[in-house]
């Protein structure tokens, strides 16, 4: 059922792809229905060219037949279409559940537009239930992990602070760094937080996207529901 909205959800997104377009080609269940949809549309004849947010996705692509280019060789993206593991009010997410959450916001900030695609399960009124990632550099990990829970107790919230692991070892991300997943329960101010991740010398980045979805395509037993941020 929910991998049948999450289809459903990625064929609302195709109908936003347009001839010559550039795509930002987000990482996760969902974004890889419509990055396989995508393949389909470029084997019908429409001509477009990705940036993937991840390796996986990079593969899936190739093996479409989507043809890639690096971010470094464009201006900028059309349309940035990718999944979330929350989309709450404004559609403020937290993403990173697949480890992309870096990439992924790299490109989603240099693309024109991002649209956030996802099954009715991922849409909340309150972000937080979702572990955040947030991902730090390997050296002094363990400062690092000590300054988040700084900042955590300094905004007045509390929160489990996990390393991920993967095969018995921490996880690695694309780009080589490690994440802590902090379950919060409830985030009540994301920008505040948002803020104060940053300002962490070894957070490279943290899963809060926020301003970045324009659009959310929320797939629904009842047909996919259409949110845009006011
Ligand atoms: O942020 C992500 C990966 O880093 C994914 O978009 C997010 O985890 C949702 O994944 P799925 O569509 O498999 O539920």
């Amino acid at each position: 059922m929910t991998d049948d909205l999450k289809r459903q959800a990625a064929e609302a997104a195709i109908e936003f792809v347009e001839d010559g377009m550039k795509l930002g080609l987000g990482t996760g269940s969902t974004a890889s229905w419509f990055v396989k949809l995508l393949g389909e549309k470029v084997r019908a004849g429409v001509n477009v060219v990705g940036v993937p947010t991840s390796e996986a996705t990079a593969k899936l692509a190739q093996d479409e037949g989507i043809a890639l280019t690096s971010l470094d060789e464009i201006d900028r993206l059309d349309l940035t279409v990718d999944g979330a593991d929350e989309i709450g009010p404004d559609l403020a997410l937290i993403k990173g559940g697949g480890g992309a959450l870096l990439r992924e916001k790299i490109v989603a900030a240099a693309s024109a537009r991002m649209l956030v695609i996802a099954d009715a399960g991922k849409h909340v009124e309150n972000l937080g239930a979702f572990p955040l990632p947030i991902e730090v550099v390997r050296f002094g990990k363990k400062a690092s992990e000590r300054a988040v829970a700084e900042l955590i107790s300094e905004l007045g919230l509390s929160a489990e602070l996990a390393w991920r692991i993967r095969g018995g070892e921490l996880f690695a991300t694309d780009e080589g760094h490690v994440i802590i997943d902090a379950s919060f329960g409830l985030i009540p101010d994301p920008e505040a937080l948002a803020r104060g991740l940053s300002e962490i010398p070894g957070v490279v980045e943290h899963g809060l996207f926020l301003d970045l979805a324009e659009t959310a395509l929320i797939a629904t037993p009842e047909g996919v529901k259409r949110l845009t941020r006011a």
